[in-house]
């Protein structure tokens, strides 16, 4: 919307209704940071059962820290969530449901920002360069909206070192130079640790015990402590997970054949069409699944899924 646009509609509408004020009735058009913003935890809980396949623990965590943090009226730091797991196991999807649940416009919004490593940070001998950019980035917007959400892909692709920039925003301080970023919320995605998530179930599936029964304690710990020591988690011996400023790891677990299946009905959905059983399983069969002889898990989770049904 142009300015003179949303004039007018203002206008219109303050004199039409007498009774909102200009700022309620221009943040129905432009898009608003709302200090007090709440965050419906209900509508949130449904999307995340209804459009979120095979990730008991990433729908159960995110829902307690995200509903648990907006309801706190005076956190003692921002939230920081690290989503872990094998390619296509929907952690990008899952950052665009939270951002759109947190900011009406989701990633187009203007409060969230995606920063991908391997476009942001490409070069290894600019660390430092990017540091500061990153911290003064991050001061400049949540100045102008404290409730700005700074999203991190491909974190195993992040140079070593460079996240800890960000640390004293994500610590205990109430303010640093007159900012606080208490209200702020990080979130860093990760394939690494996705062996580790994996070994996890596999073991679960052998034992004969249902996926439903992985519990977050028999993940959490394994992947702070593995990511830690991994070179190539953008996390290897970072003070963030030193000094316990993560306050998440949420892992995504490998998908199987049926979360594939329940992938290809909502696309076809997505688009419009009627499902059609007999394709749903032509896409499926054409994923590959490991390990070799099990052969349980997608290798690519349902990421080719939406290129795969356009040969249909
Ligand atoms: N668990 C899931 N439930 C529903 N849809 C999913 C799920 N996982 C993936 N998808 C679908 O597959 C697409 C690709 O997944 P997504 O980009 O979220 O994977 P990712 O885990 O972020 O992978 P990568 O680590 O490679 O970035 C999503 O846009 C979504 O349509």
């Amino acid at each position: 919307f142009d300015p003179i646009t949303v004039g007018i509609a203002v206008a219109a509408a303050s004199a039409l209704t007498g009774y909102l004020s200009y700022k309620d009735v221009f943040c129905r058009f432009a898009e608003c940071c709302h200090k007090e913003q709440q965050l419906n935890a209900s509508a949130l809980k449904l999307e995340l059962e209804e459009r979120l396949f095979g990730q008991h623990l990433a729908t159960e965590v995110l829902l307690k820290a995200l509903t648990g943090f907006k309801n706190n009226e005076n956190p003692k730091k921002a939230l920081t969530l690290s989503l872990h797991g094998w390619a296509g196991t929907g952690k990008n999807f899952v950052s665009q449901i939270v951002a759109e649940n947190l900011h009406r416009k989701g990633l187009k919004s203007n409060f969230v920002h995606l920063f991908v490593s391997t476009l942001h940070f490409p070069h290894e001998q600019h660390v430092k360069l990017y540091q500061d950019q990153l911290q003064r980035w991050i001061r400049g917007n949540v100045s102008a909206c404290a409730n700005s959400v700074f999203i991190f892909d491909e974190m195993d692709k992040l140079h070593p070192g460079l996240i800890d920039a960000i640390k004293p925003f994500l610590d205990y301080y109430e303010q640093i130079d007159g900012v606080s970023y208490r209200k702020a919320i990080f979130i860093f995605l990760s394939n690494a640790g996705g062996d580790l998530i994996t070994r996890t179930a596999l073991d679960f599936w052998r034992a004969g015990r249902t996926r439903e029964d992985i519990q977050l304690k028999d993940l959490e710990p394994v992947l702070s402590v593995g990511v830690f020591n991994n070179k190539h988690s953008g996390l290897w011996h970072s003070g963030l997970i030193e000094k316990n400023l993560i306050d998440y790891f949420i892992p995504f677990l490998p998908l199987e054949y049926r979360h594939v299946k329940m992938c290809v009905r909502a696309e076809m959905k997505a688009r419009g069409s009627a499902v059609d059983e007999d394709i749903v399983t032509k896409v499926a069969e054409e994923m590959t699944f490991f390990p070799k002889d099990e052969k349980i898990y997608s290798d690519k989770g349902c990421k080719t899924v939406q290129s795969r049904l356009d040969f249909y």
